[in-house]
């Protein structure tokens, strides 16, 4: 199905509605609607510039949105007060593209931030979780290391059990992919089912990598450049193979007829 739809069940974790971004009086995205269902995985797709980075700004608490509502549990969180916000940001792991490491601290370090800074754990409690989180990524090996001394793929995977750190029940991935070859990806994109699967985690990624997402993502969204709107909703799998608009199928089918995707001026 790739008209844009937006019907809230029980199963709905977040609710976009209406959503309109922009930066000053430059319109992002506009109108903007869906439903991510609880434990699945939602890909945000489009050309480079459509706005996919802004949409997730929004849904994290960076960039308060110019109109529209997200409701996180039924709860619209750009109308809470900032300290509700953080609370509900406790529900958030985030990974972004480059991992985002600090790379003064160690592995270890870097995992026991969010804890040390928003939790009342004593150390050894905090080490032992450490300890928990990199396992779940295959790394507890690497806890104590400097984020200079492992390869792109562990900075990501360590990047990953960070934002795991407060146990979040939603993860946002920006790009998790972006950089490793496809050998690490694959196994990124395993660790990210895992997620789903094993710890019934609910996932929004942005990727341009379509192999990972037609491999990986339940439900999506495609925005348009052009038109700063969301053109068309379904799984990616489902939008490669039966889009109705014949630009998305080419998207996602990466047809090289398809003018580039450009990046809006401005
Ligand atoms: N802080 C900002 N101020 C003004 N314009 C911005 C800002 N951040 C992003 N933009 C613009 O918003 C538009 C959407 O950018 P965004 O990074 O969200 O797109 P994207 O779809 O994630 O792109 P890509 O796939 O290339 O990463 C672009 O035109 C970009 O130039």
């Amino acid at each position: 199905m790739t008209e844009p739809t937006a019907q809230s069940t029980d199963d709905t974790l977040i609710a976009v509605r209406d959503l309109t971004l922009s930066f000053g009086p430059k319109i992002i995205q506009q109108n903007v609607s869906f439903d991510v269902r609880r434990g699945s995985i939602f890909a945000v797709m489009g050309g480079s510039g459509c706005g996919k980075s802004t949409l997730l700004k929004s849904m994290i608490g960076l960039l308060r949105p110019a109109t529209g509502q997200i409701l996180v549990s039924g709860e619209d969180y750009w109308a809470q007060s900032e300290r509700r916000r953080t609370d509900i940001n406790h529900r958030f792991g985030v990974l972004f593209q480059s991992g985002a490491l600090w790379s003064s601290m160690t592995v270890g370090e870097n995992v026991a931030l969010p804890m040390e800074m928003f939790t009342d754990l004593k150390p050894p409690v905090v080490r032992r979780l450490v300890e928990l989180k990199l396992g779940l990524v295959g790394m507890e090996h690497a806890i104590d290391l400097f984020p200079s001394e492992i390869s792109g793929g562990m900075r990501k995977r360590a990047g990953l059990a960070r934002a795991m750190a407060l146990d979040p029940d939603i993860l946002f991935f920006d790009e998790p992919s972006a950089g490793l070859d496809p050998i690490t990806s694959a196994r990124l994109d395993d660790l990210i089912l895992t997620l789903r699967d094993g710890l019934g985690a609910t996932i929004v990624i942005v990727s341009h990598e379509l192999q990972s997402l037609f491999t990986i993502a339940d439900d999506g969204i495609f925005l348009d450049a052009t038109t700063h709107t969301a053109i068309a909703h379904g799984a990616p799998r489902t939008l490669r193979d039966s889009s109705d608009i014949p630009d998305v199928r080419a998207f996602m089918n990466r047809v090289s007829s398809l003018s580039p995707p450009a990046k809006t001026k401005g």
